[in-house]
């Protein structure tokens, strides 16, 4: 469970208040508003990217408020995809294992599961340069999802597809997500992408959370 109680955010000068947000264990949450109304902000603070000036962040009961982003255990899939451009494939999935320190037998198995799972394995030994955009896209996936995070936060991750690898990248999505029960906050423009992903739909408006079933269902 993601709880975001009544937490103030700010960023620069930009501030949003009052911020509640609930997704239950395993499903998947959908966040959208127009742009410049603070959705990645709420994001990076779940993350621990940002400072909660009041509120409190709880995953699965445990407060996070205070934590630094590495002891939090989610998976980040930024807007730009970040990927490293001397990292190969297999280098971007073991990355935070090896960090965590997990011995290799175990990082070599854990990136061959997922590049399995995320239809990867063939390009393991590839640079992101040359990679396709859903092959891109694949890679963060599996770099974010490698530690086995309880929680996914995804940050407009699908915006330059094209629509057959967009929908081909959501039913991976929903697949990935599901297989390793992780609950998800994803934020989104596109109404599709959310009727096909979410569970729950949020929307933030004029600085306000507003939660919304009836709209996409
Ligand atoms: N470091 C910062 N300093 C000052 N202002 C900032 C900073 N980071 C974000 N902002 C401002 O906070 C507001 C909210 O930004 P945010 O990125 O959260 O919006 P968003 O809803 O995710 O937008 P988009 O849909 O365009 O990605 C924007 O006006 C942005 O310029």
């Amino acid at each position: 469970m993601i709880s975001i109680k009544d937490c103030t955010i700010q960023a620069g000068k930009f501030k949003i208040s009052h911020i509640n947000i609930e997704i239950p264990t395993g499903s998947y949450g959908i966040l959208m508003g127009k742009t410049g109304s603070g959705k990645t902000t709420i994001l990076e603070a779940l993350c621990g990217l940002r400072k909660v000036s009041a509120g409190q962040i709880l995953i699965n009961g445990v407060d996070i408020t205070k934590k630094r982003p590495a002891e939090r255990n989610i998976g980040f899939l930024p807007q730009d995809i970040a990927l490293f451009d001397h990292m190969s494939v297999y280098e971007h999935i073991a990355f935070g294992m090896r960090i965590q320190k997990w011995n290799k037998v175990d990082i070599d198995k854990r990136v061959r599961e997922l590049a399995e799972q995320l239809k990867i394995n063939h390009l393991l030994e590839r640079k992101p340069a040359g990679l396709s955009g859903g092959e891109r896209q694949r890679t963060a996936m599996g770099r974010a999802l490698a530690v086995r995070p309880q929680v996914l936060c995804l940050d407009e991750p699908l915006s330059t597809l094209d629509d057959d690898t967009h929908e081909d990248v959501i039913n991976l999505i929903k697949e990935v997500t599901q297989e390793n029960q992780v609950t998800s906050l994803h934020i989104t423009h596109r109404k599709s992408e959310a009727a096909l992903l979410g569970d729950h739909f949020f929307e933030l408006c004029d600085g306000r959370i507003i939660q919304d079933q009836e709209t996409f269902s």
